[in-house]
Order: structure tokens, then C-alpha cells, then sequence
């Protein structure tokens, strides 16, 4: 897998993203490299090497999360990201803070299942196909007697005439089938209706419960009722093509080992987690009112699973040693040093991300590979419109978003989502009537539709 990969390889990666923030990358790289060199030492040394933990300083929409995202995604690792401040809200219980191991263990599962399900996709289709073809052409003792199998596919109701099977009705379906088979595999019968029985999907107890403190309960709940609770089925009439989708799913699911998924899912979370906790700074305060003793309480709750310990999960038990934890805040008002002394100890590495220049946001508009330009043209370019931003252009978007960020509050590169959306909205709406193949953004272009709005400070802090 891509652990393999060298700091210097993993940071070049990160660049194909992120404008910048050279410190944080380069740190994260390291982190990532030190687990890799822990799995090549023996069992008794490597349970001793605990990961060293990141926090992260900077103000909001400088790329901490991204940072991070990004990171997990390169080397497949389980990754969530939660807000610090969540576990001080009103109605808050001590077992909360575990459930951001729960949701990381979802999150595992998902993948590996993803995963499996892909590597069974294409026996699972075969199964489909096979499933197909018998809906097509039911066994005689469900079948009318039909005089061409197009009636059959269209016509697909229990006959009450129906006779029993004899040894030639047999061959006869038989011959049919095969028929159809070729035809499926063809592509000739894509949309013709077929009825399929598909589950349906339900909200469990234990969704319902989420986030209201009571995930304990309703995870014993949700297990103790699957037991009891009939799966539901709904019968729909579905063209070949989405039918085959469907059956494909349902077979992937039976071909797979969902406690072989766990299993690995579970050792994914425990080698490879990353936890993401943001605004960590909002819960660092010295305890010297009623507010901030409730903030020290999430540090304290906190605490154990930075340290390492084992977290119930619906999927069995979790061992939190060597989840990553980054943590990251502005650091406005409190310092590092403000966290208990525990905490600051779990996260020895710290680097300051910087506060993002015009140059920087200049660069975030076209360079990252999936760049915000980038984007919006693709999706203009669906409707048959090329657009095209000048050089002088992108210099004034990205001069207004930095005005902007000072005049109003700091966003961060999240700016410029919301002036290029203001840019181009007329265009999107009018986008399907426009007869032109090619329209040029010009600073002209952006004047007109933005410079009434960003002299106008209140107006931009509603609008951009
Ligand atoms: N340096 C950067 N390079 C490229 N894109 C960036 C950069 N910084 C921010 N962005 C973009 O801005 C958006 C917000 O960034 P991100 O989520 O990383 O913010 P953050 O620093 O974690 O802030 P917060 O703590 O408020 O979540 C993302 O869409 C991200 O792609």
C-alpha cells in the first residue's frame, strides 16, 4: 500500500491539493512514515511506539482539515473529522466523546466493504444476470403461455391457467432463457421492465439515536431488535439496467464475509485511524469559571482515548493506541499551553499553518487538481459552454476575496466558494439558453458582477 511511500513523496502528493502550508505537510508526512517504521519492528517494540500526535495552529479555511483529509485518503486510512466544541453543548454525558471511535469504525467498515464488494463485482453481476434472465422468462409453472418473449417481458403476472411443468415445457423455457441470455449480454434488452423485489431501507433505532448522548443504548438496542425485525421487501418495476444494478448489489452482498469486513475493518481503524478534532482551542481554558470547568471536562474525557483505550463499537471492541489524532484550532484566545498538561503532552508535534496571501488564493483558484475553476468549468462545459479566465481575472477574484476576508470575517479560502458562486450565477441559470460556445471571464466581467456588492460591507456579508 502507499505507507510506503517517503515524507518527501507524501508531501509532493499533498502539493497536487494544497497551495502552501509547507510545516503541516511535512509534519503529517512524518507521522504517516513513523507508522510505517513501526510495522517493520517486532511485536513487543512497536506496542511501545505510541504515535506522536499533531496540533494544528491556524486561523479558519487555511487547509488544516484538507491537510488531513487528504493524508488519510493517500494511504486509505479511516478518517473523521469532529468538532471539539460538540462535547460541551447542553445535554452532553461523558460517553459521548467515544463515539468519534464509533463513527471512525463505520467509516471502516464502509471501506472495506466497498472494497470487497468491488473485488466480488464481477461474479456478482453474473449472478445478476442469471437472476435477470429467470425474471424474464419465469418457470412455466408462473408463466402464461406466451407467444413471443417480448409479451413475456412485458407481461409478467401469474397466469391462473397456469399448467404444471412438464419435461418439454422445461426445455422450452430452457431455450428461452438462452435466448434471452444472448440478448442480455448484448445490451439489447436494457430497458425493458422487469419487477424486482428490493429491501427496503429503513432508519434503525440506532440512527435515530445518534447524536442525542444515547448511542450506547441504541447500539445495544439496534442489536437486540435485528434479531426480531423481518427484513421488509418492496416489489419495484425497474428497467433491465437498473434491475441489474440492484440484483448486482444484493448478490456482491451475499458473496461477501461481513465478519471478515469487521475484522479488518476494526484492525484498519486500529493501526490506521486518523481522528481529526477541530476547534480544540475553544475547549483549552484555565477552569476558573463554570464554563471553562465543563471545557476541562471534554480535555479530561478526551484524554483516555488520546492515551489509548478500548471503545465498545458495535463491531466489537477498539483498541485507540495507535489511532493519529490531529488536533487543530485558531488559537485566538488561548494558547497550547492552555490544554491540561496531559493533553498537550499527547501532542508533542506542532505547526503553525499560515494565514493565506492573494498569491496563495491566486494559485488555490487554478492549480490544485481539483481547483475551484477547474470545477466550474466542467460543469459549465456540460452544457456546451467553454469558460475562460483571464489571468487578470483570477488576480481580481482572488484581491476581492481577500478584501472581503478582511473587511467581514476571515474565512479562509472558503471565500472564494462563495464569490464564485455570486460570479457565476447568472451564468449557471441562463447556461441553457446561452447559444455562445465560449464565454471569457474578464476583470471587466467580475467588476460588473461583483464590485457593487464588495463595496457595500453589509451587502457582502450576506451575499459573499
Ligand atoms: N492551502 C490551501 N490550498 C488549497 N485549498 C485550500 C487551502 N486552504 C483551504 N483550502 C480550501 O478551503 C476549504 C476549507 O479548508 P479546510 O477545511 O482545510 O479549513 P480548515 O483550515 O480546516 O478550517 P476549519 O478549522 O475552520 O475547519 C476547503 O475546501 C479547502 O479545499
Amino acid at each position: 500500500m502507499s505507507f510506503e511511500l517517503t515524507p518527501r513523496q507524501i508531501v509532493e502528493r499533498l502539493d497536487q491539493y494544497i497551495i502552501g502550508q509547507k510545516d503541516a505537510k511535512k509534519s503529517v508526512a512524518v507521522a504517516l512514515r513513523n507508522r510505517y517504521r513501526r510495522m517493520q519492528l517486532d511485536d513487543h517494540l512497536r506496542d511501545e511506539i505510541v504515535p506522536k500526535n499533531i496540533l494544528m495552529i491556524g486561523p479558519t479555511g487555511v487547509g488544516k482539515t484538507e491537510i488531513a483529509r487528504r493524508l488519510a485518503k493517500l494511504v486509505g486510512a479511516p478518517f473523521v473529522k469532529v468538532e471539539a466544541t460538540k462535547f460541551t453543548e447542553v445535554g452532553y454525558v461523558g460517553r459521548d466523546v467515544e463515539s468519534m471511535v464509533r463513527d471512525l469504525t463505520e467509516t471502516a467498515v464502509r471501506m472495506v466493504k466497498e472494497e470487497q464488494m468491488e473485488a466480488v463485482k464481477d461474479r456478482a453481476e453474473e449472478q445478476a444476470n442469471k437472476r435477470l434472465v429467470k425474471l424474464i422468462v419465469p418457470s412455466k409453472k408462473k408463466q402464461t403461455n406466451f407467444k413471443n418473449p417480448f409479451e413475456m417481458i412485458f407481461n409478467q403476472q401469474p397466469n391462473q391457467d397456469t399448467q404444471e411443468q412438464t419435461g418439454d415445457d422445461e426445455v422450452e423455457v430452457e431455450n428461452k432463457r438462452k435466448r434471452i441470455a444472448q440478448q442480455l449480454a448484448m445490451g439489447e434488452l436494457e430497458d425493458h421492465m422487469v419487477n424486482v423485489e428490493v429491501e427496503e431501507q429503513q432508519p434503525s433505532m440506532f440512527d435515530m439515536l445518534q447524536g442525542s448522548g444515547m448511542e450506547q443504548m441504541g447500539m445495544n438496542m439496534q442489536d437486540a431488535m435485528s434479531q426480531f425485525m423481518p427484513k421488509k421487501k418492496k416489489k419495484r418495476r425497474l428497467p433491465v439496467s437498473e434491475a441489474r444494478k440492484v440484483l448486482t448489489q444484493e448478490e456482491a452482498q451475499k458473496l461477501i464475509d461481513m465478519d471478515e469486513v469487521t475484522q479488518k475493518a476494526v484492525q484498519k481503524v486500529e493501526q490506521s485511524g486518523m481522528i481529526f478534532i477541530d476547534e480544540i482551542d475553544k475547549v483549552a481554558a484555565k477552569s476558573d469559571n463554570q464554563a471553562n470547568v465543563s471545557r476541562e471536562g471534554v480535555q479530561r474525557d478526551i484524554l483516555p482515548i488520546v492515551e489509548g483505550s478500548t471503545v465498545v463499537t458495535k463491531h466489537g471492541p477498539v483498541k485507540t493506541d495507535h489511532i493519529l489524532f490531529v488536533a487543530a484550532g485558531a488559537f485566538h484566545m488561548a494558547r497550547p499551553s492552555d490544554l491540561i498538561p496531559e493533553l498537550q503532552g499527547r501532542f508533542p508535534i506542532r505547526v503553525e499553518l499560515e494565514k493565506l496571501t492573494i498569491s496563495d488564493f491566486k494559485r488555490i483558484l487554478t492549480e490544485p487538481s481539483n481547483a475551484l475553476l477547474k470545477q466550474y468549468s466542467a460543469l459549465l462545459e456540460t452544457e456546451g459552454i467553454k469558460v475562460e479566465f483571464s489571468d487578470e481575472a483570477v488576480t481580481k477574484l482572488a484581491e476581492i476575496a481577500f478584501e472581503v476576508n478582511q473587511e467581514t470575517d476571515n474565512i479562509g479560502a472558503r471565500r472564494l466558494h462563495t464569490i464564485l458562486e455570486k460570479l457565476l450565477e447568472d451564468l449557471s441559470f441562463e447556461a441553457p439558453d446561452v447559444t455562445m460556445d465560449t464565454i471569457k471571464i474578464t476583470p471587466q466581467y467580475v467588476d460588473e458582477k461583483l464590485s457593487s456588492i464588495v463595496k457595500n460591507k453589509d451587502l457582502s456579508r450576506f451575499i459573499l
